[in-house]
């Protein structure tokens, strides 16, 4: 049987990487692999242990195919490497940081896609954004703005996980409604 895709997505700042990282160990103890970003940007940046490659070099990576998804948002190309398709066909399912623009794109090349949206509210994430401090407060701006924008698309087929409450009880969220679609799969 395929896998399943877990399609992470949420404002930035609302607390993706937080979240993976938390729930890491838990998920993976039932069998659920994580995705390695490559993303256009350095790879000391405050955050995820993502794969951070020159554009070249991205351009390079993703003529040769070897991504299952890419996108580009606030300045910055990103891609899942292609081995999620090998996961998702040994019946493994597969956690990734997704991007809520590309959300349609995911969902045409992954139908059985589980699309699951962190959310907080604009205040908190604004403060959240400028602690972190890796993005100016100018670059801090236009990533709101973008968040507004995208806020209201394809609410119906999306689960909301609220992240304005401590990490831990976010987390226990994630795991438990996991456990629910598996049971619905
Ligand atoms: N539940 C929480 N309570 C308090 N702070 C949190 C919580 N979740 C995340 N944070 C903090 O908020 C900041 C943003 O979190 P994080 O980097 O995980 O967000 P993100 O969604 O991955 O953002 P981006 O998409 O921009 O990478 C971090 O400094 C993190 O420590
Ligand atoms: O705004 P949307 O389309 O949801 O997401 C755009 C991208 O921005 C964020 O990346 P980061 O903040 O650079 O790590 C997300 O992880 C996503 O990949």
């Amino acid at each position: 049987m395929q896998g399943r895709l877990i399609y992470l997505m949420g404002p930035s700042g609302s607390g993706k990487d937080s979240l993976l990282q938390a729930a890491r160990a838990p998920l993976e103890a039932h069998g659920c692999r994580f995705a390695r970003r490559v993303i256009t940007r350095s790879a000391e940046s405050v955050g995820e242990d993502a794969l951070g490659v020159t554009p070249d070099e991205f351009e390079r990576l993703q003529g040769e195919g070897a991504f299952a998804l890419s996108w580009r948002a606030n300045g910055l190309a990103y891609g899942i490497p292609r081995e999620i398709d090998d996961w998702l066909s040994a019946g493994q399912d597969v956690l990734i940081n997704g991007s809520r623009g590309h959300l349609e794109a995911a969902r045409q090349r992954y139908p059985q896609l589980l699309a699951i949206l962190l959310q907080v509210d604009e205040a908190v994430l604004r403060q959240r954004l400028l602690t972190r401090g890796r993005e100016t407060p100018e670059q801090i701006e236009l990533r709101l703005a973008r968040s507004r924008k995208l806020q209201q698309e394809d609410r119906e087929r999306t689960v909301i996980l609220d992240n304005s409450g401590p990490l831990q009880q976010t987390v226990s969220r994630l795991l438990h409604l996991l456990d629910e679609a598996r049971q619905c799969a």
